[in-house]
Parts: structure tokens; sequence; C-alpha cells
């Protein structure tokens, strides 16, 4: 079943000397629910302008971008953020945790935005979270009172709250020591597997990609004529 749709999309921005820049252009895809996807290409090649046109972050020069049945580029910006916030995960290859907030506290920040559920079982299932990620005795501590790996963690069980039907990934083990980055994706496929959420990975290292069930490069993406929906 289909989760996501991209029709004729185009991201333009303009350059610092005023000429258009055109960095993505994908005129067809499409994404399952559940499915691990992938998403390969060079650096500069628009992996994270498509995470950010995907969660809306960022709105397209032009095309439509389909989530869960809504139009994102058509969406007033705070039904936007509700949608984001409620059924998107985001893991940035930096963490990104704030820094004045325990594990817990930063999860829950996620979970005051996006969840429907009751402050208190927004707590327990933020604790039962970050129990699963091995990090039941550091629910009070700061961010730099944790290992990268551990801050990694931290960002999953946040991305992971709200039960999102999309968890966006954009090397989210790049800076972490090989050991630590083959923990933690196994924490983000198997906790994406476990909530039957989507999973879409930017990744450089073909290791990661083979985890996933298919592979995409943005060159193939702008390669596909919007016909194939056809076939
Ligand atoms: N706000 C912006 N204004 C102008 N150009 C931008 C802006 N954001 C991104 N770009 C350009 O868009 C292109 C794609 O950038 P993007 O960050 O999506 O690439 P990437 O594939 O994720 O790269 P990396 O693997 O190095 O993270 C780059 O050429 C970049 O210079």
């Amino acid at each position: 079943m289909t989760l996501l749709r991209l029709e004729n999309v185009v991201k333009r921005y303009r350059a610092p000397d005023g000429t258009e820049l055109t960095v993505l252009e994908v005129p067809w895809w499409e994404l399952d629910r559940g499915e691990r996807v992938a998403l390969v290409g060079p650096s500069g090649s628009g992996k994270s302008t498509l995470l950010h046109l995907l969660c809306g972050i960022v709105r397209p020069s032009s095309g439509s971008i389909t989530l869960l049945g809504e139009r994102l580029e058509t969406m007033k910006e705070s039904a936007l953020d509700r949608l984001r916030a409620s059924q998107v995960g985001y893991v940035h290859q930096s963490f990104q945790l704030l820094p004045g907030f325990t594990a817990l506290e930063n999860v829950l920040a996620a979970a005051a935005f996006g969840s429907s559920l009751s402050k208190r079982r927004q707590r327990e299932r933020a604790a039962e979270l970050l129990e699963r990620a091995g990090l039941g005795d550091r629910l009070d501590h700061l961010p730099r009172q944790l290992s990268q790996g551990q801050q990694q963690r931290v960002a999953i069980a946040r991305a992971l709250v709200n039960e999102p039907a999309l968890l966006l990934a954009d090397e989210p083990t790049a800076s972490l020591d090989p050991e630590t980055a083959a923990r933690v994706m196994e924490l983000l496929i198997g906790s994406a597997a476990a909530s039957g959420a989507a999973l879409l990975l930017c990744t450089h290292d073909p290791e990661m990609a083979a985890r996933m069930e298919r592979s995409v490069s943005i060159k193939e993406l702008a390669a596909r004529p919007a016909a194939v929906r056809l076939a």
C-alpha cells in the first residue's frame, strides 16, 4: 500500500550569482508502507534535499508530494507541522538532541508535539523506547553525558515515540565507529520493523545500503519517466 508518492517534483534554489540551480528532479516515485529503502548518491546530489521535501521542511518548486493521502505542497504550515510531528520521524547524522534536556526529556519533547497519548502514557512509551535502546539506566543523563552511539539511540527513540508511518534517516551512522554504527543500524531497522514504519535511509556506505530491502539512487530517480507508473 502506497505511503508516499512524488509526481514531477523539482527543487530549485537561487545561486548566489542569481541564477536558478535545479538540485533535484523526480518525475515519479513511490514508497510503500513498511518498506526499507536506501537512498544513495554522491555528495551534493540532493539526498538531504529529498528527505527535507518528504517531511515538508522544504517545499518543492513544482510538482506534488503525497504522504498518507495528504498533498504536502498545498497544506498550510500549521497542518504540515502536525502531520510531520505525528507521522514522520527524522534521525540526523549529528543527532541534534536538545543539550539542556535529559535523554527522557528529549524523547518527551517530540511526544509533546505529535502524540495523542496522555502525558502518563507518553512518559511510559518514551521510557520503554529508551529501555529497548539499551538506555534504561541513562534516562536522566544529558546528551553531553552520553557517548555518541548512546546519543544516536536517544535520537532514534525520539524519532519513534509518536509511532510514525515514515522514518527518515540521514546518514545516521556516519559519525560513529563501525561497531557502534552496526548496533545503531540494528536498532533502527529493528524498531522500524517492529512499529511497521517505512524506513528511508540516506547513506554513502554500501554495507548499510545492503541491509535495506532495496536501494535507489538519486540518478535513477531523476531518470525514471513519469510514465513508468503505467507499467
Ligand atoms: N538552501 C540552499 N540554497 C542553495 N543551494 C542549496 C541549498 N540547499 C542545498 N543546496 C544545494 O543542493 C544540492 C544538494 O544538496 P544536498 O544537501 O541535498 O546533497 P546531499 O546529496 O545530501 O549531499 P551530502 O551527501 O554531501 O550530504 C547541493 O549542490 C547544494 O549546494
